[in-house]
């Protein structure tokens, strides 16, 4: 049964539509399914590792994992989890640009299954709607909790945002350390990796876009 929202629907087409939707399949089995399967495997990844499962802090790992997986860090590959969005008509007519700075996030890199910690700072001109600003928040987590990489995340954040906002002018910064590199391979501890997108004023204007950056680097 399809439970997505007019709402998340919408994003999910305009981000096929740009191309940057995260590949993924339709799933065929339901979710208490798939768990069971992702235990299944999990446990036999554990095993080839040379792990005794019969102990008792192991055993239910193989568990936990599936249900981390899918309701947890991956569940915004689940369109029925993308959250409610609260709109409230501009009829106080705000014209000046709206900054949510700070979001903090943390997301799984795809390459490598591990962690991406992260900020995102999100601003827009309002249109025709303001949104509960807590619902910023979520539309971000919604992303971030897929297996992402940064870029593809700041570009799907921007165009739910122009989707939902019903506005271009939308600004998406995002600053995050990627465990994949911290904790592994080059084992660079202090690296961040900065990606922007920008729409309608904030790309066309530079005043604009020197406003934005220079409010969140204070
Ligand atoms: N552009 C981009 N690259 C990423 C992101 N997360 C991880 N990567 C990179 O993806 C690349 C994968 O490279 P591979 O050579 O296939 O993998 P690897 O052998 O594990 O590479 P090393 O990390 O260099 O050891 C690495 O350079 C990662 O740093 C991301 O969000 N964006
Ligand atoms: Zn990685």
């Amino acid at each position: 049964m399809n439970t997505t929202t007019f709402e998340a629907d919408n994003v999910r087409n305009a981000l096929l539509e740009k191309g940057i939707e995260t590949p993924m399949l339709t799933p065929t089995k339901n979710k208490e399914n798939r768990k069971a399967e992702i235990q299944q495997h999990f446990q036999a990844i554990m095993e080839l590792l040379g792990m005794d499962l019969r102990d008792d802090s192991l055993e239910e790992t193989p568990h936990r994992l599936a249900k981390m997986y899918v309701d947890e860090i991956f569940s915004g590959l689940d369109y029925d989890t993308f959250p409610k969005i609260t709109k409230i008509k501009n009829q106080m007519k705000v014209s000046e640009m709206v900054l949510v700075d700070e979001i903090t996030f943390t997301s799984t890199c795809e390459h490598h299954f591990v962690t991406i910690d992260g900020s995102v700072a999100v601003a827009y001109y309002p249109k025709d709607w303001v949104i509960g600003l807590s619902k910023i928040n979520r539309v971000v987590q919604f992303f971030a909790q897929r297996p992402q990489v940064q870029e593809r995340f700041t570009e799907q954040v921007l165009t739910a945002f122009q989707t939902i906002l019903n506005t271009d002018d939308v600004a998406v910064f995002v600053k995050a350390t990627h465990f994949c590199v911290k904790c592994r391979g080059v084992k660079d501890t202090q690296s961040k990796t900065i990606t922007s997108a920008f729409g309608g004023l904030f790309l066309q204007d530079r005043e604009t876009r020197k406003e934005f950056l220079t409010l969140i680097k204070k």
